[in-house]
């Protein structure tokens, strides 16, 4: 009896488990950065690469701390993250991923990317990145691992040229905005209008919040 229960679910399973491997992946675009604080380029450039390259939801992702060697001064990363659920708050596609603010420590890609495709093998990632960024592609912790995980896709940065690189990127074409976070918070230190610059609910936060004065 049982030996027959077994024979006939088995082929069920088999034929289950290939239409599991079928179903196509969520394409899952990945924003990373500081976003000290985020703006209306970061935004931008989510949406045009999204829609540019069919993917279905972008993750705004702050790091806890760069990897790089010239280290940034941030602000702490919940006003980080407040900012960036308020910016994305009416896009539905956004979302907020904490990752690596709850790792903490050093941000390395090749960790939290690991991470997240193990936990979500339903998921194809494409890491965003700018221009600026790809030439020091080959210093990233683990590239060659990391590039199993993720595809990689470049927006060109303005005041930025494209250098050849070693490594497969996926160019998306992108208005130039010349807006960086150094410069919000120069302007806010130099008492100029952020206005325009980022979403008005980020300058209400930060003017609340009294933020990079
Ligand atoms: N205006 C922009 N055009 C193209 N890419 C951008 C632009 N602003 C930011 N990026 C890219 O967005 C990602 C996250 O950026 P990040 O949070 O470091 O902001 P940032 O404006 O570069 O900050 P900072 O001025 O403090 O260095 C990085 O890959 C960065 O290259
Ligand atoms: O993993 C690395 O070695 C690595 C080196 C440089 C940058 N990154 C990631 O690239 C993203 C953009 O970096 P940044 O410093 O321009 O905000 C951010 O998610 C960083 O964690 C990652």
């Amino acid at each position: 009896m049982k030996r027959t229960a077994r024979t006939s679910v088995t082929p069920k399973i088999k034929e289950l488990s290939e239409t599991v491997k079928d179903i196509p992946k969520h394409r899952i675009g990945i924003m990373g950065g500081t976003f000290n604080p985020i703006h209306n380029a970061h935004l931008l450039i989510a949406d045009q690469v999204m829609t540019q390259l069919g993917l279905d939801r972008v993750a705004f992702m702050p790091d806890a701390n760069p990897p790089h060697v010239d280290r940034k001064f941030a602000i702490d990363g919940r006003d980080r993250a407040n900012m960036i659920k308020l910016a994305i708050r009416s896009n539905p596609r956004f979302y907020l991923e904490t990752e690596e603010l709850r790792r903490g420590g050093t941000s390395y890609s090749y960790d939290t990317m690991l991470k997240l495709t193990h936990e979500h093998p339903e998921n194809e990632y494409f890491f965003i990145i700018g221009g600026d960024m790809v030439a020091y592609l080959p210093k990233w912790y683990r590239i060659n691992d990391l590039l199993h995980l993720v595809h990689f896709v470049g927006v060109k940065r303005a005041g930025y040229p494209v250098k050849s690189n070693l490594y497969p990127v996926i160019w998306v074409d992108v208005p130039y905005v010349d807006i960086s976070s150094t410069l919000i918070r120069r302007y806010i230190h130099q008492g100029q209008s952020i206005r325009y610059l980022v979403p008005d609910s980020v300058r209400k936060y930060i003017k609340e919040h009294q933020l990079y004065h």
